[in-house]
């Protein structure tokens, strides 16, 4: 299993970016909206993994929640496996609690699911197949 994201909240794109285009990382690709999710999304390469910036669309998304009650900055880290229906019930069976019963879509055509920030020892933990590893995982998708 390897590092495949660090997510980070941020109130607006241009303003998160900051530090990491005055550290050197160039945004890859466009901005992304994932509807599911309420969130803008803006994507730095660092080598395998990436920095995900989020902003909130609407109110009542998470990231909006959260930075009502938190300063911006570090939301969640996620780990890409091979295939995300085994890895949760391999977590399952060892007492891990998922945020919903069903991984979902996420940025750039992935499936995502998200461990209860309790069970991640106060780290919320993101679960994230490729699309490319759901053809192989027998085409599970979200
Ligand atoms: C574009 C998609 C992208 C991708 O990778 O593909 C994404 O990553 S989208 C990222 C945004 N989506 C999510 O985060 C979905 C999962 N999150 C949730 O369901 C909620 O945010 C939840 C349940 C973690 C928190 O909900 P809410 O903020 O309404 O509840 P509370 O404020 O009452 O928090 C409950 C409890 O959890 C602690 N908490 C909340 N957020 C975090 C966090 N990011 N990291 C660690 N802990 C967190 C909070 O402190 C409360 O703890 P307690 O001890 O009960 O006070
Ligand atoms: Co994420």
């Amino acid at each position: 299993m390897k590092l495949d994201h660090i997510g980070i909240a941020t109130p607006d794109l241009d303003l998160g970016s900051e530090p990491y285009l005055a550290l050197g990382f160039t945004p890859e690709g466009e901005d992304e909206v994932v509807e599911a999710q309420g969130v803008r999304v803006r994507v730095f390469r660092v080598g395998d993994a990436v920095v995900e910036l989020l902003a909130p669309l609407r109110p009542e998304s998470a990231i909006a929640r959260f930075l009502e009650k938190n300063r911006p900055g570090l939301h969640h880290t996620a780990y890409r496996v091979e295939d995300i229906h085994a890895e949760m019930a391999r977590l399952r069976g060892q007492g891990a609690t998922f945020l919903s019963e069903q991984p979902g879509p996420g940025l750039h055509g992935t499936t995502v699911v998200f461990l209860h920030p309790k069970w991640g020892a106060g780290t919320l933990i993101e679960l994230c197949q490729h699309p490319q590893e759901a053809q192989v995982a027998g085409g599970h998708g979200h």
